[in-house]
This record gives C-alpha cells, structure tokens and sequence, in this order.
C-alpha cells in the first residue's frame, strides 16, 4: 500500500504558458523573476538547494527558457518536468481540479471591470436576504489596498465591502468584530446561492481586525465557498476506495469538500508545514496527504513583493529535509503549483504560466518529465500510485519513477 503527499505551491509558476498571450501575460515567469529581483535587491543569489536537488530550477529553466539566478546549483535527485494548463482560466480551482483529473473546460462567469461591477438586482437581493443596509466597493480591487481606503467606513456603516478580480469571485471583506465572523460567513453562504446561475466559481470570506486603516489586517479565517468540481476527482475516487484523503489549508475548500475524509487548518507557511509533517508521522497506507501553500500567492505574488516571495520560498526550502527524512519506500512526494503570480508583472492578479511537476520517492535518480499536456497528469499519476482505475485526463508518468 502506499502514500502520497501534495505540497501545492500556490502560485509558483516556472514560466510563460504557450497561451499566455490570450491571458496578457507573456514573459512572466514567477520563479525566474523572484530570483533575479532577490538577486537585484540583495547581491547574492538565492539558495534553494532542496528544491533544486528535487528539480525546481532545472524545470523552471527547460519550461521558461531563461536562467535561474540560483546559488549552490546541483543536479536533480527526482523526477521533474513542467505542465501546461488545460483549463479555460488561470484561477485556483481550475488549477486544483485539473491536477486531480478534472480540467475546467468551460468558461467561468465573471463581473465587467466597471464601477459599480456587480448587477444592481443580485445586490438588492443579497442585501435583504442577508439583512445588511448596503454594500461598499463595488469594484476591482486588491484586498489589501481596498481595506485601507474602505476599512474605516465599513465599521462606521456596518456594510460590508464586496469586490472582485480577473478571477470568476465574489470577495467579501468585513471586520471580525464590528462585523462578525459568524455574520460574515452567513452573507458568504447567502452570496454562494445566489452566484451559482452566474455560475462564479468562489465567494470568499475576508475577515480583517484591527483598529484603523493604519492597522487593518486580514485574519486567517478566510474561508472558499466554492462551486462543486464538474466531475469526480483524484480525491473522490481515493476516498471511495477506502483511503484518507487529508486535507491542510485551504484545499477543503477548494474543492468543496468534496472527497476529504480529514481536514485540517493552520495560520500561514511554517504551521502549515508543521501541520503536514505531523500528519504524515501518523497518516495510515492509502492516504493523500494534501497541502496548499497560500501565502506565496497572497501575501506575495498578488501583493508584488518578489523580495518577501524568494524568503519563504527559503523557508520552504529550509523545512524540506524534516518532510523528505519522513519519507518512506512507499510514499510520494509531488511539489507542484496552481497558476503563476509573477510577483514582477503588472497589475496584481495571477500569471498563465508553467507549472512545475516535481515527484520523488526516496532513492530516486534524476529523470526529466519533459513538457507535460496538463496538469492532470498529476492526477492520472496518484491514480496509478494508489491502484485506483484510470481518470479521464492526464497521462501517467508512473513508469518513470524509477529508482537510482
Ligand atoms: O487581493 P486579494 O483579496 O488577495 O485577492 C486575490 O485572491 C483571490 C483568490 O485567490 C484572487 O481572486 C485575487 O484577487
Ligand atoms: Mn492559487
Ligand atoms: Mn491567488
């Protein structure tokens, strides 16, 4: 029997996708760029030497065609390769469902980028279903810009501010006391209902403290309401046959906690670490152990801050050797990511990049992956891994995980 776990890093792309031209984003490349700007910023080039050594740079330089300014370079120990997206969109789910087999094919509702940018009629409903005297924004926005300029008047008027992005969501941020959480997620579950015909992908939750538009902070208790994934994934196929399929951070949500049989929540990078390394000591065979890495892409790649990307990118690195020395003969690590969010390019939203596929079972010889069609061969690979039937996407690269 065997084990697998996911780090999912949120955001980390390795270079511009074929289409990326459709999406505006030609030239991005969210690894290389935070390693030329942490370069740029520091004078010394950033080591990464575990995730080189499970392939991260090697695919990020064969996908992005561009060199890494990474220092102590060494060859792979793992099998490695890079992945185009299927999906229609560049956002979260897609990225999530199609690496459990399930690209999204159709294209997501979105709002016009106009001010107001939300239909007056589904705003009237959810005003009085949710019993609220209004709402605030309106618009396209950074989180985080948006809470200083409309914090304040949130917690004078009691109305909660809603916007939007390039992704299918509707994002509703209130203050966890003024507010209320509880209140926050009752006009979240009532928002949900009503998007499901304009067919939005996610309405979060975006709770936030703190006394003045100088302090404001968003807290970790957002929470994804999501749609349900088009088809059976990955994880409801694992846990069909009996298997654990654990989640950590934010992946319940994503998938609409659909084929989770553990869930599992920890505030920012090193406690989602923790959490995943505690979880693997005890995580039976059969079991997906499955972890979103957030804070790359928002506290990073949507806030643009290269520098901050390359030092948890170090943290990660640094953590890497606790997981791998857990590993044992029948597990399967797989680092991958969602999107890109070039913390280099313009505006703040996510990149159509590359993703990396990096997979190692202890004893590995370095094996290139190549290019692969879409992210679902991830998928299609666990599917193998765990003896579960083929999935409609995705080609297995079982066969290569061979042994040194
Ligand atoms: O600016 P914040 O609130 O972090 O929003 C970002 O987070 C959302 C979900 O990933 C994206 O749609 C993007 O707009
Ligand atoms: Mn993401
Ligand atoms: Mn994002």
């Amino acid at each position: 029997m065997a084990r697998a776990i996911i780090l999912m890093a949120d955001s980390l792309g390795v270079g511009a996708a074929p289409d990326a031209e459709k999406f505006g984003d030609v030239g991005s490349n969210t690894l290389a760029h935070l390693l030329e700007a942490y370069k740029a910023d520091t004078g010394n080039a950033l080591p990464l030497p575990n995730l080189t050594k499970l392939g991260l740079v090697d695919a990020c330089e064969s996908a992005g065609k561009k060199a890494c300014q990474v220092a102590e370079r060494q060859p792979p120990e793992a099998a490695w390769g890079y992945a185009k997206e299927l999906s229609s969109g560049k956002d979260t789910p897609s990225g999530h469902w199609e690496m459990a087999g399930v690209p999204v094919l159709f294209d997501w509702g979105y709002f016009p980028n106009t001010t107001p940018c939300f239909p007056q009629a589904f705003i009237d409903e959810l005003c009085k279903r949710a019993s609220i005297p209004g709402i605030l924004g309106n618009c396209y926005a950074s989180g985080t810009t948006i809470l200083e300029q409309l914090g304040e008047e949130h917690v004078k008027t009691g109305m909660p501010i809603c916007y939007t992005s390039v992704d299918s969501v509707f994002q509703i941020a209130a203050h966890e006391q003024s507010f209320g959480l509880d209140k926050l997620y009752q006009v979240c579950d009532i928002a949900r209902a009503l998007l499901d015909e304009m067919n939005i992908g996610r309405v979060i939750a975006r709770p936030f403290i703190g006394t003045s538009s100088a302090d404001f902070i968003r807290t970790g208790n957002r929470r994804d309401y999501s749609v349900l994934p088009p088809a059976p994934t990955l994880l409801d196929k694992l846990a069909e046959d009996g298997g654990e399929v654990i989640s950590i951070g934010k992946i319940a949500d994503i998938y609409a906690h659909q084929g989770i049989t553990q869930k599992h929540k920890a505030p920012g990078l090193m406690n989602l670490l923790d959490k995943t390394s505690e979880v693997i000591d005890e995580a039976p065979d059969h079991s997906l152990i499955f972890t979103n890495l957030v804070d790359f892409d928002e506290k990073f790649g949507h806030r643009r801050k290269p520098v901050g990307y390359a030092e948890a990118l170090k943290q990660f690195d640094d953590y890497l050797p606790t997981i791998l020395n857990k590993l044992g003969a029948n597990d399967l690590l797989i680092i991958t990511a969602d999107h890109g969010c070039d913390p280099t390019a313009p505006g703040n939203d996510h990149t159509r990049e590359y993703v990396p596929v990096l997979a190692y079972t202890p004893g590995m010889k370095n094996t290139p992956l190549g290019e692969r069609q879409s992210f679902a061969d991830i998928g299609q690979t666990l599917a193998q891994w765990f003896n579960l039937s083929a999935l409609e996407y995705g080609e297995g690269f079982i066969t290569s995980l061979n042994k040194a």
